[in-house]
């Protein structure tokens, strides 16, 4: 069934699970998406960015929604990192049930003032909304508090922004990057700073650049003929920690991208002569199944639905 994010948030956040929200940008990300949470009975959120809009628009957005309606466990259709009021309302008007506005580079002032108008416009439709606070980014574990400062969410900041817009579930900046290279061997998460967050707000919390980015589909990625350099992605434990704290939303894009493509690189070099669609594309989204299942699994969403 096609809800609302807090559907879906609020009882993760209460039940300490965080729920996958996967990126799609096309059929057989959508599928292997919400035909794994079906198969594990877990919720889980799909998000299309803006560019995910300009490449499927109405057309994606409808084999979301209609997956969704169909399917037999809660699923919302969000939208990611929304830059504007404008882009926030258009996203409604084309069927989403949650959507993000990202005004995190503005001032705290900026950033309050087009979040607040956002979930205005949301919750009289009854969408619900995503901000964001801090500046996201990897840090190294060693940097001195005054640097982690400058760009890490702040707690008590964090409060009166969620007083002052009534967003309902904040995107915090707690170490994590979007992309393939978080950083060196094992990124470092601020558990501290989502523990303390999580204290002072009941609301869930968002994790931007949670990809695990797991070795295996590295490898298999580079024996397919890709290149990639040193990649890295956030540790199982890592997110299981920050569930525990109160991380309930967790953005995954990158590993689908990589899994999609060693699926397509496996298929094509398996068999040269092949040029069946469904022999190269359905390889791919069973690729990403198995990618899905496991964040699942970490995550502690499966059978919550
Ligand atoms: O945060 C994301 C989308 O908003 C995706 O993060 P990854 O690049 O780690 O997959
Ligand atoms: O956070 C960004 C997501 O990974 C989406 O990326 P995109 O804007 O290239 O679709
Ligand atoms: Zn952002
Ligand atoms: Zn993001």
């Amino acid at each position: 069934m096609l809800v609302t994010g807090n559907d879906i948030l609020i009882p993760a956040r209460a039940g300490k699970y965080g729920v996958g929200s996967f990126n799609t940008n096309n059929m057989e990300i959508t599928q292997a998406i919400i035909h794994t949470a079906e198969k594990l009975r877990s919720p889980v959120m799909v998000q299309m960015s803006e560019g995910a809009i300009k490449y499927g628009g109405q057309d994606l957005a409808n084999i979301v929604k209609d997956i969704a309606t169909r399917a037999t466990v809660p699923v919302a259709l969000h939208l990611d990192h929304g830059s504007s009021y404008e882009s926030a309302l258009n996203a409604i008007r084309m069927g989403f049930t949650s959507v993000m506005i990202d005004a995190s580079h503005h001032s705290f002032d900026e950033n309050v003032h087009e979040t607040r108008r956002v979930v205005e416009a949301a919750h009289a439709m009854g969408i619900s909304v995503e901000a964001e606070l801090g500046r996201l980014g990897g840090i190294e574990e060693h940097i001195v508090v005054d640097e982690k400062d400058a760009f890490l969410t702040d707690p008590e900041e964090a409060v009166q922004f969620v007083e002052q817009t009534g967003t309902d579930y904040l995107a915090i900046a707690i170490g994590t990057s979007h992309g393939a290279y978080k950083g060196k061997g094992r990124p470092y998460i601020d558990q501290a700073r989502i523990a303390r967050i999580g204290e002072l707000l009941g609301i869930p919390l968002v994790a931007h650049g949670s990809s695990g980015v797991p070795q295996e589909i590295v490898e298999r990625f580079r024996t397919g003929g890709g290149q990639i350099g040193d990649a890295a992605g956030i540790a199982d434990d890592d997110l299981r920690e920050a569930c525990q704290h109160g991380i309930a939303k967790v953005n995954v894009d990158t590993d689908l991208r990589l899994a999609s493509t060693v699926g397509i690189r496996e298929a094509l070099m398996a068999n040269a002569k092949e040029f069946d669609p469904r022999k190269i594309f359905g390889p791919a989204r069973d690729v990403m199944a198995q990618v899905i299942e496991h964040k699942m699994r970490v995550l502690g969403s499966v059978g919550k639905a």
